[in-house]
């Protein structure tokens, strides 16, 4: 087994716990209340901004030159269409500037955004692609999940797609081969740990978008 399959096997519990979690089940549906998927977006938007740092370490971190320009266009994704769709969907929520631009964090996005700049001050390549293997392979498989028809919503409809589409097949794919070739060499232990930490903090993640709901 590789590297990133022994790694989701030690988080298993985290990890399964996530792709079939009961938001992933109503956005897949439709049926996600708006002040859940609303609740759910706000933060993501933050967990973003700070992703987009950790890119640009792993833009500086990674040794070698064509990983480093495969990451520069995935930083294009986040900041274009990625972005869009948020702004896009704060309008269609009818969620004011003034709640998505300098919202409280919860306590799941305070500790996604520690994860992510630890790995950004540690200058460690192999510790920041554990948090982007994480962040974009769990991603990949709860959206995997959808079937053919898709709900109709545009919002609810792009955010399963920008995660299934076949670019992001392909960099999901990316991250997981520099994972595996540059983790070769580490102490196991030395990953599994930051990598659980990620699983179990996206399970928090989903479940805060319910907070203050039954
Ligand atoms: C809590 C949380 N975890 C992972 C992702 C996935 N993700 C993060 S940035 C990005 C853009 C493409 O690289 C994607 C897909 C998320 N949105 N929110």
């Amino acid at each position: 087994m590789d590297l990133c399959h022994r790694l989701r096997d030690a988080a298993k519990p985290y990890w399964d716990a996530s792709v079939n979690h009961r938001f992933v089940d109503q956005l897949l549906a439709g049926d996600i209340a708006d002040e859940v998927f609303g609740r759910y977006l706000v933060q993501d938007f933050r967990f973003c901004d700070t992703f987009v740092r950790l890119l640009g370490a792993a833009v500086c971190a990674a040794d070698d030159p064509e990983a480093r320009l495969t990451h520069a266009r995935q930083l294009s994704v986040l900041a274009g269409g990625e972005y869009r769709y948020f702004i896009d969907s704060f309008e269609a929520l009818n969620i004011p500037e003034s709640q998505w631009k300098n919202p409280t964090l919860s306590e799941p996005t305070q500790a996604f955004i520690a994860l992510m700049e630890k790995a950004c001050d540690s200058q460690d390549y192999a510790l920041m692609l554990v948090v982007l293997v994480v962040a974009e392979w769990l991603y990949l498989e709860w959206a995997q999940r959808a079937g053919n028809t898709l709900p109709p919503r545009p919002e609810h409809r792009d955010w399963i797609v920008l995660h299934n589409e076949p670019d992001f097949v392909r960099w999901v794919g990316f991250l997981c081969n520099e994972l595996n070739r540059v983790g070769a060499e580490r102490d196991f232990e030395t990953l599994r740990e930051p990598f659980v930490e990620a699983c179990q903090i996206e399970q928090r993640f989903f479940d805060m978008a319910f907070d203050g709901m039954r």
